[in-house]
């Protein structure tokens, strides 16, 4: 579990995390988003007791990083995956991390197993790919069969064989009841493993929501609808409050009506569907619709629209803060 609660830090007159407070649970993976610079790095840093904050605090497993004794045992973080001495075998390289903590050489060799990394564990790390780097990464986070674990662009590097490595490991690491709390840019990536979302834009909490309420939120209240009667299913379906709009031959876009709704009636009329989809937009899509005020740089040629949309209006209502 990561609990922050007011969390803010100040370089100077720049602040990077304001007043930020967010729970991440076990048993879930939690994505962490924003736009550049929205203060996530800085978040996670302070969360692992590399950064002091100005003021608030932020707890993991019920403790600040900074009063753990044993760090590794409790939190696996994976943050800067070239960040290891280059000179030693990976193999090597998690030893003397497993000996900081008097962690078994047999974990160490669990970890490589579980990294994918046993073949080339007696190579030296300097010569390592960056996916091979991130493994290496993802194995030391794991050495300590830690409750809880934060990955900074995780899949950074992998090819799609170790990007669904990784998809899977961290399901099957939150269904061991573990919390996973990672950052990616990657959305669609996110939207895959993700169950849950912290937003943050200029240092501040967007939303803190599951990433199905999120994207519910963001979608247009729409249903799409393909029959070989549309013509008569309209007239069926008319009705106060009911917008439909035939866009094509076959097809019906749907407002105030519910897939139920539309599927009982169709029956009732005995007029078959082939389709009947409610509309929902992507996690990048509801990312950069309520996301886009808080974007630090916009390109020059893609200026941010002023006021909020209808996806960021209907967000804000969806347990998203405001
Ligand atoms: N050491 C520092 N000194 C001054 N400003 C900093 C420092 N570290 C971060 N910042 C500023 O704080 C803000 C938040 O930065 P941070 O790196 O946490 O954002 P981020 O969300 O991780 O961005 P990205 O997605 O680009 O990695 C940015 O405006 C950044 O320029």
């Amino acid at each position: 579990m990561i609990e922050a609660r007011g969390l803010t830090k100040r370089y100077g007159e720049k602040v990077a995390v304001e007043d930020l407070s967010f729970t991440a649970r076990p048993g879930v993976v939690t994505g962490f988003l924003g736009p550049n610079g929205a203060g996530k790095s800085t978040t996670m840093r302070m969360i692992l007791g590399l950064d002091r904050p100005t003021r608030g605090e932020v707890r993991v497993n019920g403790l600040r990083y900074q009063d753990m004794t044993d760090p590794l045992c409790q939190v696996g973080a994976l943050l800067e995956a070239r960040a290891v001495h280059t000179g030693r075998s990976a193999r090597n390289h998690l030893l003397a991390l497993a000996q900081t903590h008097g962690i078994s050489a047999r974990r160490v060799d669990e970890v490589i197993g579980l990294a994918g990394l046993t073949d080339v564990a007696g190579r030296r790390v300097g010569g390592f790919s960056l996916g091979m780097g991130q493994r290496l990464g993802i194995a030391s986070a794991l050495l300590g069969d830690p409750a809880t674990i934060i990955l900074d662009e995780p899949v950074n590097g992998l090819d799609p064989e170790g990007i669904r490595w990784i998809r899977n490991l961290l399901s099957q690491l939150a269904t061991e009841g573990r919390t996973v709390f990672l950052s990616s840019h990657l959305m669609s990536e996110m939207a895959l493993v993700a169950t849950h979302l912290v937003v943050v834009g200029r240092g501040r909490l967007i939303a803190q929501t599951s990433v199905a309420d999120f994207i519910a939120a963001a979608s247009p209240n729409t249903v799409r609808v393909r029959s070989p009667q549309a013509i008569p299913l309209r007239e069926a379906l008319a009705g106060h409050g009911v917008t439909i709009t035939a866009t094509g031959e076959d097809t019906l876009e749907i407002t105030g009506r519910t897939n139920e709704e539309i599927g009982e009636a169709a029956r009732a009329c005995g007029i078959a569907l082939y389709e009947l989809t409610r509309h929902q937009v992507s996690l990048e899509d509801a990312f950069m619709d309520l996301t886009r005020d808080a974007v630090e740089y916009h390109a020059t040629n893609a200026p941010a629209p002023a006021g909020a949309s209808a996806g960021r209006r209907s967000a804000a209502h969806a347990g998203v803060a405001a």
